[in-house]
C-alpha cells in the first residue's frame, strides 16, 4: 500500500480520533481504503468518559487484532444491584451465564484513555490511513462525486482536501452534523449529573461496596461503579438549586463522597458535570456526508452503552461504505444505516430512559410505589435482569425482507475444537459474509454444497463432537447448537458486522435467501428502509 501523508483525495474523511473515529479509521485501514482521520486536540483526552462495553464490541476489537494490546486495560464487570428507598435490595442487573454467547465476558469496564491510545495506534499502523491532529473542520462542500473539506491546521494555515465520503465522528456538538444540515430530535431526558472518577488507594478499596450499585433514593440518586483496578466511579444526581460548576469543586465532591470515602483514601481524577440527555439525529446521512457516535445520538449512561452505540454505528457504516467503494453495492445501501442504526438507538435509549427514570425518581412516595412494583415483577423477589436482554435487535434496513426467526439479532460465535485446543469461530471464517449451517442437520451436505458456490462467504457447516456431517467444524460448548435449536433453523446468513441477515429452515429457503441477499446488497430499495414505527414514550 502507498503512504497516503500530503494526499489531498482520500477515499474517506474521518472526522474526529475518538474511540468512534479511531475504529472506523482502523476498520478502513485494514478494508485498504485510503482514508485521513482529523481531531481538532492533539492528545487523547486523559480522563476516562466511557467506562463500559460489551461482549459485541469486544469482539469487535479481537475481529481487528486488538485483543492482546487492550486486555490489560479491561476487566469484567461486576453486577449492579438497585437498592430501594429503604435500602433494600431491589433489582440485581448481571451478565448472561456460561457458555458465553459470543465467546467473551458479556459486559465489562475499562480503562478510556489507554484503549483509546491503543485504537489509535491500530489506525495509524495502515500506511493507508493519515492521522492529522490539531486540525479543524472549517466546512464541506459536496460535488457529485466527492466532498471537498476546508481544513485549518493548528499553525493557522487553511487548505482543502476531497474524499469520496466523510463521516463525522466529532462528538455531540459535531461540526459535520450541523454543516451537513442533520437535525436532532429530542428524546426527552434531561436531568443534571456530576460524574466523579476516584483512583482509590488500595487500602480503603475493601470498604467499598463489592458490586456496582445504583442507589435509588429519592432524597439524591447515586450510582457506583467498580471500574478496572483502583478505578471507581460514582455518578451523583445534582438537586434543584445546585449550581453544576460549584459542585464539581473538590471539597463539595468529597462531602458528596463522604458516606464512602475521605479525601484521604484516593486521588479525584475527574469530576464533570453533565446534563444526561437523550437525542438522536433525524436523518445520518445526507449524500457523501454521514454522522456516528455521538454526533448521531446521545443517550443517558444507565446502561453503560454509550460507547457501545458509536462503535456499532462504525462497525455498521464501514462495511456498507467498503461494499459502496469497492462497487459491489450501489450507494443507496448507505440508507440502510439511518434506518437500521436509528431504530436501534431509539429503541435502545428507550429502555435506558424507563431505567433511568425508575433510578431518578424524587417523591419518595412514588419511589416507594416503583419499588413494590419492581419487586412484584421479580415475584416477590428482587428482580434479576440481564444487561443483554435489553439490547434490541436491527429491525429494518439490509435483512431479509422476510420474517423469520433471529433476523436482525447478534449471531454467536460458537468455540471450535483445533487440534488438541480451541478457538473462536471468527479465527476461522473472518468477519466477513457468512453461511453457517447446523451440521446436524439432514440437509447439511446439500445446504453446504449450495453455499460453496458462493464466491463472496465463507460457509462452515458446525455441530458437536460425533454429530455432524463429514466436513463440519466441531464446536466444543453447544453453543450454536442451542442457538439453532431455539429458532428452530438450519442455516443462518450472518452480515460483516455478525447481525443475522436471515435464516432458513431447509435448502429450498436457504436457496431465497441467498438471492435475496444479493438483491438487497446491490440495491435496497427505498421504502423497504422505513424505521417501524416506535413510538417514544414522551414525557409531557
Ligand atoms: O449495567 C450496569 O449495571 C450499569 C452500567 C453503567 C455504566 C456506566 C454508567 C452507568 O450509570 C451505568
Amino acid at each position: 500500500m502507498t503512504d497516503i501523508a500530503g494526499a489531498i483525495d482520500y477515499d474517506v474523511l474521518v472526522v474526529g480520533f475518538g474511540p468512534t473515529g479511531a475504529v472506523a479509521a482502523g476498520r478502513l485501514g485494514r478494508l485498504g481504503h485510503r482514508t485521513l482521520v482529523i481531531d481538532r486536540l492533539t492528545d487523547v483526552y486523559d480522563k476516562p468518559r466511557a467506562i463500559a462495553l460489551d461482549h459485541e464490541i469486544f469482539r469487535h476489537f479481537d475481529n481487528m487484532g486488538l485483543t492482546e494490546a487492550i486486555s490489560p486495560h479491561i476487566e469484567p464487570f461486576t453486577a449492579s444491584e438497585h437498592f430501594g428507598v429503604d435500602g433494600q435490595l431491589i433489582r440485581r442487573i448481571d451478565m448472561v451465564a456460561k457458555p458465553y454467547p459470543l465467546g467473551y465476558t458479556p459486559s465489562m469496564v475499562f480503562s478510556q484513555p489507554a484503549v483509546e491510545a491503543e485504537l489509535r495506534r491500530h489506525a495509524r499502523s495502515f500506511s493507508n490511513v493519515h492521522a492529522e491532529l490539531g486540525v479543524e473542520l472549517l466546512g464541506l462542500v459536496q460535488t457529485p462525486d466527492r466532498v471537498e473539506a476546508q481544513l485549518k491546521d493548528g499553525d493557522g494555515r487553511q487548505r482543502s482536501v476531497t474524499a469520496r465520503y466523510v463521516i463525522g465522528c466529532d462528538g455531540a456538538s459535531s461540526t459535520v452534523r450541523q454543516i451537513a444540515g442533520l437535525g436532532l430530535e429530542d428524546l426527552i431526558f434531561d436531568e443534571p449529573w456530576l460524574v466523579v472518577d476516584v483512583r482509590v488507594d488500595e487500602n480503603a478499596i475493601a470498604r467499598l461496596p463489592q458490586c456496582s450499585a445504583q442507589f435509588c433514593n429519592p432524597a439524591r440518586p447515586v450510582s457506583y461503579l467498580i471500574g478496572p483496578k483502583n478505578h471507581r466511579r460514582w455518578e451523583i444526581m445534582l438537586l434543584p438549586g445546585e449550581d453544576a460548576r460549584q459542585m464539581e469543586r473538590p471539597d463539595n465532591v468529597w462531602k458528596l463522597l463522604a458516606p464512602w470515602l475521605t479525601s484521604e483514601d484516593g486521588e479525584l481524577w475527574r469530576a464533570a458535570s453533565y446534563r444526561f440527555h437523550a437525542l438522536v439525529a433525524d436523518e445520518w446521512r445526507n449524500g457523501r456526508i454521514l454522522i456516528a457516535g455521538d454526533a448521531a445520538h446521545q443517550q443517558p449512561p444507565f446502561i453503560g452503552q454509550g460507547m457501545c452505540q458509536g462503535l456499532r454505528d462504525a462497525t455498521n457504516l464501514v462495511w456498507k461504505l467498503d461494499h459502496v467503494l469497492r462497487g459491489v453495492s450501489s450507494d443507496s445501501l448507505l440508507d440502510s444505516y439511518t434506518a437500521e442504526r436509528k431504530q436501534h438507538v431509539i429503541e435502545l435509549t428507550g429502555k435506558i430512559k424507563a431505567i433511568g427514570q425508575s433510578i431518578c425518581e424524587r417523591d419518595p412516595a412514588a419511589a416507594r410505589r416503583r419499588d413494590a412494583q419492581i419487586l412484584a415483577d421479580g415475584g416477590g423477589k428482587p428482580l434479576l435482569l440481564t444487561r443483554q436482554e435489553i439490547i434490541p435487535p436491527l429491525r429494518a434496513g439490509c435483512l431479509s425482507y422476510r420474517e423469520m426467526p433471529a433476523r436482525g439479532t447478534l449471531f454467536p460465535q460458537p468455540r471450535i475444537a483445533r487440534g488438541a485446543a480451541s478457538g473462536l469461530l471468527d479465527e476461522i471464517t473472518g468477519p466477513g459474509w457468512r453461511l453457517l449451517i447446523d451440521g446436524r442437520s439432514n440437509d447439511a451436505a446439500s445446504i453446504l454444497s449450495l453455499g460453496l458456490t458462493r464466491a463472496d462467504m465463507s460457509v462452515a457447516a458446525i455441530a458437536s463432537a460425533g454429530m455432524g456431517c463429514a466436513n463440519a467444524l466441531e464446536e466444543t460448548e453447544g453453543v450454536l447448537a442451542s442457538w439453532f435449536d431455539r429458532h428452530a433453523v438450519v442455516a443462518a446468513v450472518v452480515r460483516p458486522d455478525h447481525y443475522v441477515f436471515g435464516t432458513a429452515r431447509n435448502a429450498t429457503e436457504l436457496g431465497d435467501l441467498l438471492a435475496e441477499v444479493d438483491l438487497r446488497r446491490r440495491d435496497v430499495p427505498a421504502g423497504q428502509d422505513r424505521i417501524p414505527d416506535l413510538k417514544m414514550e414522551r414525557t409531557p
